[in-house]
């Protein structure tokens, strides 16, 4: 118990200091303290800058309670996150140039050892999850415990930290032993294919904080993890010089985004829903025609993932969204309204403005995001339906293109992306792109920065971009807006 009396020599009862040195990685110098236990278990501290000259009031420094693995930590398995997780948070300490990451053996296998642990991994490859494993085994499902690592921390003259990791009850059972936990910060690694599931089920059956909410949340601020999943898909959205004008669609492998009847519930998968969230939280404003609001009776609001509900736009020429739609009533985040002039339209909500188009037929989307441009709206997503993606694409104005694919062979209905189209394949547009599987479906990422316009296809790259310039710095002479700003 490490609360108890310290021995003569200042150390409390559960640990022995046995060795001091250092270890240089690839992470920098760390001071290498060695310690064993009353049972007899050795472990080892990592620490940087810190000790009992620490100034009072510094900021308490960064720890990691490490639970060994062998098969993660050593031979880079990829069934945990725990060998990524190590070198991560080595990275972080060393940054902050304060902390200690303390590497607690006899936790191996969450404390139930290296050959039960791998009597569990047994049990997995027949389906059963990680926590069921170690029941049928006789085993809790977690037999750790921490006071080794409460007594390692006061030997290190440490009480106070802000501890690395994503399972609250690792916070809980230090506390509980008189470590002071000012705030804990989720350890994020990238989800591989082979660690998703037992990843879940961490955060479903075990607490743990989801696998990606401090990535996501560090995204959103403007940060960056290095080899993160989401900051290497969504990175260059939330940087100024990355692409502004994003586009997207869902739609069947061929080519439908809806049935005959306007059936469209649901051409994607669950995970294509958050990530379409993810692209409405990472920009400013979200375009969608009216016929697909009013289709949908969607909300274009982000509620999948954490983040900031970009402002909404429909375009409505003809002033035929039904007043009672979501994005009409739905007063959680501004709507700009944009109709024709003759539209018969006016603002029913506080949250809704009312922008007269300057002339009647289709709104040109060049003039369009200058428009948006114009009320600071700069990075934007074109969100729906078939025909005004394409619309937006055959301009020649999308910098990025996500296209996510079903498998899912309506045959005919609603057609999704169609833009142009060439005599001869040479001519067809292939731009650069990335893809990734998400559940059933299948996002792939069309860059179209350098791509010509699919309708005007005989100009080169670069006459191109002279002609996006013109287009794109237009004034729009937008002459009578009614309503009040949302
Ligand atoms: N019994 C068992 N142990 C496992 C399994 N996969 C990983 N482990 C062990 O789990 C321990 C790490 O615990 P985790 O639950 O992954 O993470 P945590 O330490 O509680 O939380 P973090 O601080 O966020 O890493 C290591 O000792 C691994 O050997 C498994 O399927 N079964
Ligand atoms: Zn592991």
């Amino acid at each position: 118990m490490a609360c108890e009396p310290a021995h003569e020599d200042g150390l409390p009862s559960t640990v022995q200091r046995l060795a001091d040195t250092f270890l240089p990685t690839r992470h920098g110098t760390f001071r290498m303290t060695a310690y064993r236990d009353d049972s007899g278990e050795e472990h080892v501290a990592l620490s940087m800058g810190i000790g009992d000259d620490d100034p009072a009031d510094a900021r308490p420094p960064l720890v990691r309670v490490h639970s060994e693995c062998l098969t993660g930590d050593a031979l880079g398995s990829r069934r945990c996150d725990c060998g990524e997780q190590l070198q991560h948070a080595l990275h972080l300490v060393a940054r902050d140039g304060r902390g200690a990451v303390l590497y607690v053996r006899g936790h191996e296998g969450r404390g139930i050892g290296l050959v039960e642990k791998l009597r569990a991994y047994a049990l997995q490859d027949t389906g059963v999850d990680t926590v069921d494993a170690n029941l049928r085994l006789g085993h809790p499902a977690d037999a750790r415990t921490y006071d080794q690592s409460a007594a390692i921390l006061a030997d290190l003259g440490v009480r106070r930290i802000r501890l690395l990791s994503s399972n609250p009850a690792k916070e809980v059972a230090l506390a509980g032993l008189g470590v002071d936990v000012v705030a804990r910060r989720p350890l994020v690694v990238p989800a591989r294919p082979e660690n998703e599931h037992y990843l879940r089920t961490k955060r479903d059956r075990m607490g743990h904080d989801p696998a990606d909410v401090g990535e996501w949340e560090l995204l959103l601020a403007g940060g960056q993890v290095s080899g993160g999943v989401l900051s290497e898909r969504y990175g260059d959205l939330v940087r100024p010089d990355g692409p502004a004008v994003l586009a997207q669609l869902g739609q069947s492998l061929d080519g439908f985004i809806a049935s005959r009847t306007g059936d469209a519930v649901f051409v994607t998968g669950e995970a294509d829903r958050e990530h379409l969230h993810r692209l409405r939280a990472l920009v400013d404003a979200v375009v969608v025609g009216a016929a697909t609001a009013a289709a949908d009776d969607c909300r274009l609001t982000v509620r999948a993932v954490a983040g900031r509900h970009p402002v909404r736009v429909v375009l409505d020429p003809r002033g035929t969204l039904p007043v009672g739609s979501a994005l009409l009533t739905d007063g959680t985040a501004p709507t700009l309204w944009v109709v024709g002039p003759h539209a018969d339209a006016s603002a029913p909500a506080p949250h809704v403005e009312v922008l007269r188009w300057h002339r009647d037929g289709p709104m040109e989307p060049a003039a369009l995001l200058a428009m948006l441009r114009g009320r600071g709206l700069d990075r934007v997503l074109v969100e729906g339906g078939g025909r005004l993606v394409s619309a937006f694409v055959a301009a020649g104005v999308v910098d990025r293109l996500y296209l996510t694919t079903a498998p899912l062979l309506i045959g005919d209905g609603v057609p999704g992306l169609r833009v142009g189209g060439t005599d001869r394949l040479a001519d067809a547009l292939r731009p650069p792109v990335r893809r990734w599987v998400l559940g059933e479906d299948v996002v792939t990422e069309f860059d179209l920065t350098g791509s010509p316009a699919p309708s005007a296809p005989a100009l080169s790259g670069p006459a191109r971009h002279a002609l996006r310039s013109v287009r794109q710095d237009e004034q729009v002479d937008v002459p009578d807006t009614d309503g009040q700003t949302g």
